[in-house]
């Protein structure tokens, strides 16, 4: 990695299972309680605003409760060490990359801490419950306030700094990801025919490993640190 010049990461809700987050796709895990098609699809919105708010304002308060683990601050290690060689992108809409010391990082998929208006775009920052009732601060319309998350079937935002990252990747690095959903889990392909290495660092092999020219398995807070030491 030291003669990398640069190294992409991206990372999804295996980094942050042992901080008390839950995954989406393990044992009991969120799709196992929720509906993907009624709480995260604009169609689900549009349906049912206040069963959204609440699957939010849940994972909001468990997300903000979390701390980040041994994981994310190997990765924010990693960085400080190799200044401006290191682009870490993430699935997750937590914020313990940046709790950990992590800077500059690209949110594909959004953040809980953040919410906007469905009628006139305005975001703003968000610690709180959000609900029907919430007024917009800027077109004052009422109950269009949305959390800043992309949903199924919505453009991952981005995507063109990712795409120019993955080009001039030397290094590819995928952590506790599944591979199941698209566009990030093209990613290793694409990094792959740009000419990276790419390594995969996860519980168990996942759904792209066979893109996978080295792989590390075992749980993040042990694998991680000892693979970027
Ligand atoms: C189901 C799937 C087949 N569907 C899709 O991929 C769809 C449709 C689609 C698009 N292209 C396709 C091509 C083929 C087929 C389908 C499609 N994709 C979309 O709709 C995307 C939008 C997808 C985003 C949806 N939102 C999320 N999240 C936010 C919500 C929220 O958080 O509530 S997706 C959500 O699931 C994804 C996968 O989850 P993971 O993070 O991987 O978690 P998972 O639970 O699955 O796995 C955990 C892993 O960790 C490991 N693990 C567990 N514990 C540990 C541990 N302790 N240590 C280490 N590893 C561990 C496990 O072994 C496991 O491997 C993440 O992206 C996550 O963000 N939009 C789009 O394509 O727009 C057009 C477009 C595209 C490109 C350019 C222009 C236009």
């Amino acid at each position: 990695m030291d003669k990398a010049s640069s190294i992409v990461i991206l990372t999804g809700a295996g980094i942050s299972a042992e901080s008390g987050i839950e995954t989406f796709r393990d044992q009991g895990g969120l799709w196992a309680r929720h509906r993907i098609e009624d709480v995260a699809t604009p169609e689900g919105f549009a349906r049912n605003p206040a069963l959204v708010h609440s699957f939010y304002n849940e994972r909001r308060r468990s997300g903000l409760a979390a701390k980040p683990n041994a994981a994310h601050r190997a990765l924010a290690r990693l960085q400080k060490e190799h200044a401006g060689r290191v682009i870490l992108v993430t699935q997750n809409i937590d914020n313990l990359h940046e709790q950990a010391g992590s800077t500059g990082v690209i949110h594909m998929h959004g953040e809980l801490t953040k919410v906007f208006c469905a009628a006139c775009g305005a975001r703003q920052d968000q610690l709180d419950d959000t609900s029907l009732k919430d007024i917009c601060p800027a077109c004052s319309a009422v109950g269009q306030m949305r959390p800043d998350i992309v949903w199924f079937g919505e453009i991952p935002y981005h995507m063109e700094m990712i795409q120019a990252a993955l080009w001039e990747a030397d290094v590819f690095i995928s952590i506790g990801t599944s591979g199941a959903v698209y566009p990030a889990a093209g990613f290793v392909a694409e990094a792959r025919s740009a000419g990276a290495e790419t390594v995969e660092l996860n519980l168990e092999p996942s759904a792209g490993s066979r893109f996978f020219s080295a792989a590390r398995y075992g749980p993040a807070t042990r694998v991680v640190p000892a693979f970027v030491e």
